[in-house]
């Protein structure tokens, strides 16, 4: 062996420069042989560098004209394999439903669903499908399944929004706080049966909760992309255990009160209540397992409904407005057709669907437009798998790019421009599943809630502009309204200030 006095600076120097290069070249290994290619990254940090100054979608798409449709990036000490375009997203996730239906459970992930006991979060199991399962059935026979009922639960909101919207007068505002409280309170009267004031201080809450979740943990901790940071504890999970607690504590309270008052020979009231009768009625009729469905997975249910369910829906509803004002000629329009098939003296019916092709047509070019989950949410393989030739291990995270189908050329010839008539056929029917639209994306691990989600924006945006006409205020016409920062990490829109009034 040699000894330690003996060896010479150059020595050590040679020493240290190849195990730094091995370690450089260790570090951007990559997991097989036949993993899909992609830009070379540093050590330690992969690809970082590459998505500042642009949002990863727009990235992805630049990359995928170079590296092709399915592409890997390192993100921090994680492979991401990235799937783009129509074809690509469809065939991995309906051809190879199952080895693409998984999630990476990350630290903060782990924290927040309490191990993946939630739905949106959970790794693919027979657990995930029965819960699955059982929350599907209880949406279905509380809300979807039932077009009155569902009616009930968003106009009971309405009145209340209207009357805020008609105490406007001439001061211009922005929208997004009242969009919240329709949703929040459609989505509360829905979970919990009740309804918030304006200022209700669970209301704020919530309304709170969203906002820092985004600010402080939107782009994941240190550990998310680094895991052997993961028990070291930095200010970033402080800041996550502070905000869970907080959520459970809102949370934690519905659900006691539903216990004291749930009697399960009454007719279900609201969600909370339908998925303990609905875990009922499945055990009595045999459903093996759903007796593990615990308490635990109800909350995480909850907290995944207004998780996933509120900003999804409020995000959508800020763009709608802002696209209307933007596009005064399509208000009109909108407002023209359902002057002539509804009037003013009856609310929206879910059964009006069908009969309002312009005003479909332009809620799902808003849903095109926005792509406000332009990554959908991150998927994970359940096995190794071959796909297009290049082999993915077990494990390895998956993104599908849904914001390169909605702004695929080939597909919408120019997706740039917002019109509804990109869901019209020649004949003026609506097009109800054009190639490369996909907002709630599909497969295994499509949106769950949407049948919900396209039911209460079908109505809260067919009562809006039945009832009421956006416009921007003196001295901003010439400013767009509906246009997002090419660097932001979702297409969220900046604060605008619109004016309302009531139409007569
Ligand atoms: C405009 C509204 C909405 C949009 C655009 C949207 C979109 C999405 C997308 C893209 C995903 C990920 C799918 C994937 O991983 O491939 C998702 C998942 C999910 N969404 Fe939605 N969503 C909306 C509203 C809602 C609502 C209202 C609810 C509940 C009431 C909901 C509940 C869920 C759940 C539970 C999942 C996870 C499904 C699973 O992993 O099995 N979403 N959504």
């Amino acid at each position: 062996m040699m000894e330690l006095d003996k060896v010479t600076t150059p020595t050590l120097v040679v020493v240290s420069v190849s195990l730094l290069t091995a370690l450089w070249f260790w570090s951007l290994r990559r997991p097989s042989a036949k993993f899909p290619p992609g830009p070379r990254g540093w050590p330690i940090i992969g690809n970082v560098m590459d998505f500042v100054g642009q949002g990863p979608h727009h990235l992805f798409m630049t990359l995928a004209e170079k590296y092709g449709d399915v592409f890997s990036v390192k993100i921090g000490s994680n492979w991401n394999v990235i799937l783009n375009g129509s074809d690509t997203i469809k065939e991995a996730f309906l051809k190879y439903a199952v080895e693409f239906a998984g999630r990476p459970l990350t630290t903060s992930v782990e924290y927040i669903t309490e191990g993946g006991k939630d739905i949106a979060f959970a790794p693919y199991s027979a657990t995930w499908k029965l819960h699955r399962k059982l929350t599907y059935s209880a949406f279905r026979n509380l809300a979807t399944g039932d077009n009155e009922r569902f009616e009930r639960l968003v106009f009971t909101m309405t009145e209340r929004v209207g009357k805020i919207l008609e105490s406007k007068g001439d001061e211009a505002f922005d929208p997004k706080h009242i969009v919240s409280l329709a949703v929040y309170n459609f989505t509360a009267q829905m979970v919990f049966g009740k309804q918030y004031e304006l200022d209700d201080p669970d209301l704020l809450e919530w309304q709170s909760l969203s906002q820092e979740g985004v600010e402080a943990i939107g782009n994941g901790l240190m550990a998310d992309f680094f895991p052997v940071l993961r028990h070291i504890p930095t200010p970033g999970m402080k800041t996550l255990k502070n905000l869970v607690d907080r959520f459970f504590k809102l949370v934690n309270k519905e659900l006691d009160s539903h216990k004291q008052s749930y009697n399960p020979r009454d007719e279900p009231k609201d969600f909370i209540e339908m998925l303990y009768h609905t875990r009922q009625t499945m055990i009595d009729e045999g459903e093996e397992g759903i007796d593990q469905i615990s308490e635990v997975h109800i909350r995480q249910t909850v907290m995944d409904v207004f998780s996933a369910g509120t900003d999804t829906s409020i995000f959508t509803m800020h763009w709608a407005i802002a696209l209307m004002v933007d596009y005064p000629e399509v208000q009109e329009k909108v407002q023209k057709e359902i002057d002539e098939v509804i009037g003013r003296e009856r609310n929206p019916k879910m059964d009006d669907r069908g009969s309002l092709p312009y005003t479909e047509c332009a809620l799902y070019e808003v849903f095109r437009y926005s792509s406000i989950a332009p990554l959908a949410l991150p998927h994970a393989t359940t096995k190794d798998v071959t796909f297009r030739g290049y082999h993915i291990p077990k494990g390895t995270c998956v993104m599908p790019n849904i914001y390169s189908m909605h702004f695929d050329k080939k597909l919408w010839g120019d997706p740039e421009n917002f019109r509804p008539e990109h869901f019209m056929d020649e004949t003026g029917t609506m097009r109800q599943h054009p190639d490369g639209f996909l907002p709630f994306s599909t497969g295994r691990r499509v949106c769950l809630g949407e049948s919900v989600a396209k039911a209460e924006l079908f109505l809260i945006f067919t009562w809006l502009f039945q009832n009421f006409t956006f416009r921007k205020p003196a001295g901003k016409e010439g400013e767009i309204y509906s246009n997002v920062d090419k660097t932001a990490l979702s297409p969220l829109l900046k604060t605008y200030e619109i004016l309302v009034s009531k139409r007569e």
